[in-house]
């Protein structure tokens, strides 16, 4: 799609009904690479099917294993064992960080060659911290353009085994993550993995190692900053568990529940709630904070308008480390909530799909908010009056960032029709949005 392409949408007042979410493209790619390395056959129910996963699928399949596609969301692996058949290959990653870093670390113990690179704005996102750490076990990994970034190179090494292996976790939690998945395929002895500093965006760690278990690898954790890889005790370390089910995705339920917020509702997300394993579901918390009457059972939320006698959100100062994600979803509800809206502990937006605080400070100003943003956190205040809103002719941006897209769509329920320009771009992990927006909305 070109630039020039928008949906138009709204003024909207009203939003009600139900949604099956899509899978969780987190839960997605880790289950795909894990029944990839695994011995026998995984059948994945419910896997997402998005530009994310389809990376991670066409990958796989490059490197020699089978992957088939059946209808309702049903994929088929037949794993590896742990060593990809495909001993030297050029892998396109896109934009999906959930594929490209867990790939990388699995690659670099495979004593083969391999090279890969993404879009243009993957190979501005950072991937040192994993690379610093493969090295200490005697990887080799060069870069091809800039020191840091992809495309990079891993050549055939023989791996040296550390009793201790240190990563760094305050620039994206994906380094630690593809660590994990990774060294127990060469772990002849125990290791442990020591995260340095702060560790952003622990929720999708505690995925990690709830995943990997129900592939049979346990890891410790004697402290929040230590995780110990098991010692190999077969040549085969992953075991499928036969088939497994994905969970909906629970940033991508975020802007349903919004909706159920700001269009009264009732509006029911079917596919995550409290017995979810994504820390993005605590989303929902913090809209409940804002005011909104949620409710929840084991794999549903629902929120039915707020609980305010005026109708509005209260504006929240929150931490978002945990729902880095959902977080943004929060930035754009701020337009609907009295006082101001403080997002803090959200370094890792600058780079992500794009740098997403200067994104969204832009945008949001294009409909007159008042916005700050510094390093880490932004904050937002919502026009004062409805003659406040602007109307921008131009249509909001998206960054090719299906969140800034996703997210933009519930400014439609401010008193103006809203363009949002280049909303293909909602297919890295949600292609159907605006068909499901649309279906709920009026
Ligand atoms: O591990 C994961 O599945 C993810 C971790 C988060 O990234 P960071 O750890 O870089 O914050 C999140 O933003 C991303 O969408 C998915
Ligand atoms: C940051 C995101 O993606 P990635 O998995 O590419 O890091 C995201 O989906 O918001």
């Amino acid at each position: 799609m070109s630039v020039s392409e928008f949906v138009e949408l709204g003024p909207l007042t009203r939003a009600e009904g139900s949604i099956h979410l899509p899978g969780s493209k987190s839960i997605s790619n880790r289950v795909l690479l894990l029944a990839a390395l695994s011995a026998g056959t995984t059948t994945l129910h419910n896997l997402l099917d998005a530009d994310d996963t389809q990376v991670m699928r066409n990958a796989l399949r490059a490197l020699g294993v089978s992957v088939t596609d059946h209808a309702d969301q049903t994929c088929v692996v037949n794993g590896c064992g742990g060593v990809f058949p495909v001993r030297s290959a050029d892998l396109f990653m896109g934009n999906a960080g959930t594929a490209i870093r867990p790939l990388t670390a699995a690659l670099a113990m495979q004593g083969g060659d391999y090279r890969l690179s993404g879009v243009a704005r993957m190979h501005e996102r950072p991937i040192r911290d994993l690379v610093d750490g493969l090295r200490q076990v005697g990887a080799q990994i060069t870069y091809e353009l800039q020191e840091g970034y992809p495309p990079i190179v891993i050549s055939a090494a023989q791996i040296q085994i550390k009793e201790v292996v240190k990563v760094r976790g305050d620039v994206s939690s994906q380094f630690l993550t593809a660590l994990l998945m990774a060294l127990p395929l060469v772990a002849d002895q125990p290791i442990r993995i020591e995260v340095v500093g702060e560790l952003i965006s622990k929720p999708y760690i505690d995925i990690t190692l709830k995943l990997m278990a129900r592939f049979g690898v346990i890891v410790a954790c004697p402290d929040s900053q230590s995780f110990i890889i098991p010692q190999k005790t077969s040549s085969v370390v992953y075991e499928s568990p036969g088939s497994l089910a994905v969970e909906g995705d629970a940033s991508s339920a975020s802007y349903f529940l919004a909706l159920g917020a700001i269009g009264k509702g009732p509006l029911r997300v079917l596919g995550v709630g409290r017995d979810s394993i994504q820390g993005d579901v605590a989303f929902a918390d913090a809209l409940g904070l804002m005011g909104a009457k949620v409710l929840s059972g084991p794999d549903w939320i629902e929120v039915t308008g707020v609980n305010n006698a005026n109708g509005r959100l209260n504006g929240i100062t929150l931490d978002c480390t945990a729902i880095p994600d959902a977080a943004m979803t929060l930035a754009v509800l701020a337009l609907f909530a009295e006082g101001k809206t403080r997002l803090n502990q959200i370094a890792s937006w600058r780079v992500k799909e794009t740098d997403r605080i200067a994104a969204m400070a832009k945008e949001l100003r294009k409909v007159g908010a008042l916005v700050e943003e510094g390093a880490d956190y932004i904050e937002i205040e919502a026009p004062q009056t409805l003659s406040g809103w602007q109307v921008p002719v131009e249509g909001i941006d998206t960054y090719d960032d299906h969140r800034m897209a996703m997210c933009f769509s519930l400014a439609a329920f401010g008193p103006n029709a809203l363009k949002i320009n280049d909303p293909s771009c909602v297919a890295k992990t949600f292609p159907s949005y605006f068909t499901e927006f649309n279906a709920v909305v009026a």
